[in-house]
């Protein structure tokens, strides 16, 4: 069965519609331009909700050392870090000596073969995500619904787990999940009536489109 991973959610209803339709993993999102923004007190109750029933990530943009120290610390309910952006050595032995149970996932914003990152640099993280790169206009680092030529994954190895993200949704996933063989998918903006909105009967079709083999 392949994993799926929801993101940008906000109530504890639409956690449970997810959950229930077989989510593994859900996303918060810490990052004020977005619409899909959260507190981090918010964050820890949503996770709390969550407990042992899915995995729950916070999803930052280039966070300072600050702003992950505080998530390792004031966040129990919360299992990992989602992170776009570089993060260096330092930064993530800081987080590892606070919290060494904090899963880490770097998110890479890709459109080429060669933005693939080397099996050195991926062995620093948990997990790894792709997200296609954000066009000019974008006023989001991620989650801004868009594609990229899932083929560049084809053949892809990767010494951590790996999530394909990026333009996904019920009509397109099982075709991204054959053209670049991915096994982990995570979609926010694919699941939605409007921007930060996210839509019930969405939600229950994509989970079920990606989850079928
Ligand atoms: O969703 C946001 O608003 C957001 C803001 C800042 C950094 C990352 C953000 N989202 C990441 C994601 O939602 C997903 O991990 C993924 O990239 C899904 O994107 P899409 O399905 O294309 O909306």
């Amino acid at each position: 069965m392949n994993t799926v991973k929801i993101c940008g959610l906000k109530q504890e209803a639409m956690i449970e519609t997810a959950i229930d339709a077989g989510a593994d993993h859900v996303g918060f999102v810490h990052f004020p331009k977005s619409p899909r923004h959260l507190e981090l007190a918010r964050i820890e109750e949503l996770a709390h909700f969550v407990g042992k029933k899915a995995f729950s990530w916070v999803v930052l943009a280039k966070p300072s050392v600050e702003l992950l120290l505080k998530i390792a610390q004031d966040l129990p309910s919360v299992a990992g870090i989602q992170v776009h952006g570089a993060l260096d050595a330092d930064m993530l032995a800081q987080v590892r000596a606070v919290r060494h149970d904090l899963k880490i996932m770097r998110a890479y914003s890709v459109s080429l073969t060669g933005d693939l990152p080397t099996q050195e640099e991926m062995r620093c993280y948990d997990y790894v995500l792709f997200d296609a790169k954000p066009k000019a206009d974008d006023k989001l680092p991620g989650g801004n619904g868009t594609r990229f030529n899932w083929e560049i994954m084809q053949g892809f190895r990767a010494p951590v787990p790996w999530f394909l993200a990026g333009g996904l949704d019920a009509e397109n996933v099982q075709i991204a999940i054959s053209q670049s063989g991915a096994k982990m998918v995570d979609v926010s903006s694919g699941v939605e009536a409007q921007p930060g909105v996210k839509d019930e009967k969405k939600v229950e079709a994509f989970i079920k489109a990606a989850r079928f083999e």
